[in-house]
């Protein structure tokens, strides 16, 4: 669809969005069992109440040993914010540019958003997911909330575009090498080269990837290309945390990479969030609290590489992102799908999105 007139553009950060506050815990897990794409239950609609309630004390504490909330409603605000900025310099022809939050699990929920940008009189609007890497089940699952919020007139009358995917972009590989060069000069120069990078990403159920979900390949994708941006300088891995349930999941898992790595006599760690840009409970639960303490008891000196959160250099990467979507609305490519507003992803005929998406011709 081409461009004519100028206009302002909104942009739609998404993402799963997470508890701001430790009483939020229970509604934000009973949102996530109840969302189909991300978990298929049997009897949804029963069963994820009863799961989410079962889960709440758990992941309560969590929250609350993490200083009582999820920080990603605030750093998706600032990048946000900081995005639209830079924008305006850079890409005026469609200034000025309006950022708005639509979280799938927490507030702002997507339909808060959409009345929030009906009644702002909306016409123009970019859906970027703030998932680095792609999956049917995290921005395949916000795309067909958009889809059916749209679809409900929720959002009014609407142009949309996507970026569904930037996992890749210079922009970010740059964020996340600069991060991890910090955590690097902790060390001391001697030992510097010897250091073993633990790119850590959220794993994904072995159901999804055999079904050809491309989440594996992408934070692949991403950790190859931050090493060739490092120049190769260190000895790195990449391995799968945060899996839940019974069911196989893609590992190695991390916990069992630090004891790994403990006896093979690699005592030095540098742990590497790749697949998520805000501090969640991955970061400063898991990584910062559980395979830290894990780790030192093996003897092994680790350092956390900062998430993005309030990078400068991540929120310059979003706005080239989004103004390189902006200059190649016709061309296909990763950054510059004009894809309309359902989950693009699957090559596969059991994930389900695949059958709307092709049924509609590539667009929605
Ligand atoms: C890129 C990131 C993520 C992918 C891919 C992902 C897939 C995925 N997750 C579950 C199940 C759960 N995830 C939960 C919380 C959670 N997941 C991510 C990120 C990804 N998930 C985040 C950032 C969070 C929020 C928690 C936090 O770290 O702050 C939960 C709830 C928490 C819990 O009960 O342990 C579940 C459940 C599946 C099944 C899945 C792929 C299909
Ligand atoms: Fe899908
Ligand atoms: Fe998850």
């Amino acid at each position: 669809m081409e461009r004519k007139v100028p206009q302002s553009e909104a942009v739609v950060m998404l993402n799963m969005g997470g508890p701001s506050t430790v009483e939020e815990t229970h509604d934000f897990l009973l949102n996530l069992f109840s969302d189909g794409d991300l978990i298929p239950l049997p009897l949804q609609k029963w069963a994820a109440p009863i799961i989410a309630k079962r889960r709440t004390p758990q992941i309560e504490k969590q929250y609350t040993d993490i200083g009582g909330g999820s920080p990603i409603l605030k750093y998706t605000q600032i990048q946000g914010e900081g995005m639209a900025k830079l924008l305006d310099e850079l890409h005026p022809e469609t200034a000025p540019h309006k950022p708005y939050v639509a979280f799938r699990y927490a507030r702002p929920l997507t339909d808060e958003t959409a009345r929030q940008m009906k009644a702002d009189g909306v016409k123009r609007a970019i859906a970027f997911t703030q998932y680095p890497q792609y999956s049917c089940s995290t921005t395949g699952s916000s795309l067909n909330e958009l889809y059916r919020r749209g679809k409900a007139g929720e959002f009014g009358d609407i142009e949309w575009s996507v970026i569904d995917r930037w996992g890749t972009h210079p922009g970010f590989i740059e964020a996340v090498a600069q991060n991890i060069e910090a955590s690097l000069a902790k060390f001391p120069a001697s030992e510097r080269s010897e250091v073993v990078l633990l790119f850590s990403a959220h794993s994904l159920p072995m159901s999804v990837v055999n079904r050809g979900d491309p989440y594996v390949l992408e934070v692949s994708a991403s950790v190859s290309r931050v090493m060739e941006r490092l120049g190769h300088s260190n000895p790195y891995r990449l391995v799968w945390q945060s899996q839940v349930g019974p069911s196989a999941w893609m590992g190695m898992q991390t916990g069992e990479a630090l004891k790994g790595l403990a006896r093979l006599g690699q005592k030095k760690v540098v742990l590497v969030p790749i697949a998520f840009t805000s501090d969640h409970i991955e970061t400063l639960y898991e990584l910062d609290l559980e395979y830290a303490e894990e780790a030192r008891e093996l003897g092994i000196q680790v350092e956390r590489s900062e998430s993005l959160n309030d990078s400068p250099v991540f929120i310059r990467a979003l706005a080239d992102i989004t103004v390189e979507h902006l200059k190649n609305q016709k061309k296909s490519g990763p950054t510059s799908l004009q894809l309309g507003l359902r989950c693009p992803g699957c090559t596969n005929a059991t994930c389900g999105h695949q059958k709307t998406w092709f049924a509609a011709g590539g667009r929605a």
